[in-house]
């Protein structure tokens, strides 16, 4: 198992769970549920975002979060990751806004195709994705999150969760919207989608863009709680199934992908694109003074 020490400001912590060495700590009593408890326990990779100060996506990071995703759906070793967050300020705030703008047409392309590319592995991954939401997460920032098998989120007002990209002036893809669509129904994701909502913990719940929301002290034993229950389900059918309602869906991005970078490309090179990006950008800083 890859154990990766997280840099200064860029990194992922993944390890087996347990205790010093990785293992469990063996116990004699409780006979089978021992068993079964050591089997799940060992089955399953935390994986902490660490991109410093919240977890933007540059294409670094997306870069190295797909080479430790796929070193972890080929290790038979794992069944399932809960992801979560090492910095404080955010789960994820998304598309790094300084990959998007200024930037030219050649790096648009590639950093769209890299954000595809981390999609489609979520979204089609054989193991149990949860989600640990323990900060904010906006747009971009709803991608692991949108395209895991549970989420789990942290009950505190700071921790907003929604594609609020129109109101950066900008449209969501449609392959963020569609796993929305899968989840919140399609009713409720044109009201999201058109005005941007950023949901508190109890509108998520209520909306259903979260399966579950507790006090932030508990995400993660809550994550690992829920893992046990996915885990007690054999992985050939889990996995066939959960392919089978997913690839209609998957199959339209890697249908149109092409279709997509160019779309995107042209419409983030705009100039009028480029300023609302930016006033976007330079009100965040202001915001912190
Ligand atoms: C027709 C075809 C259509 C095709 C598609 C076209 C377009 C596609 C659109 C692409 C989809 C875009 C998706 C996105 O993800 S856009 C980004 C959305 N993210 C956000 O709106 C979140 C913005 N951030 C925040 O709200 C807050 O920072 C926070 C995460 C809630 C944390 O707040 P706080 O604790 O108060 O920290 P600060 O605001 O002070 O932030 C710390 C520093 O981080 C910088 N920052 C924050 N977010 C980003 C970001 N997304 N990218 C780059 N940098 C970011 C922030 O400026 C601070 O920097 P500083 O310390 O240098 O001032």
């Amino acid at each position: 198992m890859p154990h990766l020490p997280p840099a200064q400001g860029l990194g992922f912590r993944m390890r087996p769970s347990g205790g010093k060495s990785g293992r469990p700590a063996a116990r004699s009593v409780h006979g089978v549920s021992e068993v079964s408890a050591s089997w799940w326990w060992w089955s399953q990779a935390p994986l902490q975002l660490k991109n410093l100060p919240v977890n933007s996506f540059s294409l670094e990071f997306l870069t190295e979060l797909i080479i430790n995703l796929e070193k972890l759906e080929n290790d038979k070793t794992f069944r399932g990751i809960i992801i979560t967050s090492d910095c404080p300020k955010a789960f994820s705030a998304g598309v790094d806004l300084r990959e998007i703008c200024g930037k030219n047409p050649a790096h648009y392309t590639e950093y769209w195709k890299v954000l595809q590319d981390l999609w489609l592995r979520l979204y089609l991954s054989n193991l149990v994705l949860i989600s640990a939401i323990n900060g904010p997460c906006a747009a971009g920032g709803c991608l692991i999150p949108l395209t895991s098998d549970y989420r789990i989120l942290a009950d505190n007002p700071k921790c907003l969760i929604g594609l609020n990209e129109t109101r950066l002036g900008i449209s969501a893809p449609f392959w963020f919207k569609d796993p929305l669509v899968n989840i919140i129904g399609h009713r409720a994701s044109e009201h999201a989608l058109q005005l941007g909502l950023l949901f508190p913990p109890a509108e998520a719940l209520q909306v259903g863009i979260v399966d579950k929301v507790v006090p932030k002290d508990q995400v993660q034993s809550t994550a690992l709680s829920v893992m046990t229950q996915w885990l007690a389900i054999p992985d050939h059918a889990r996995q066939l199934t959960k392919n089978m309602i997913r690839k209609p869906t998957a199959d339209l991005l890697v249908k149109h992908r092409d279709t997509d970078i160019q779309n995107f490309v042209s419409f983030i090179s705009r100039d009028s694109i480029q300023k609302s990006l930016q006033m976007y950008l330079a009100k965040l800083k202001q915001n912190k003074d």
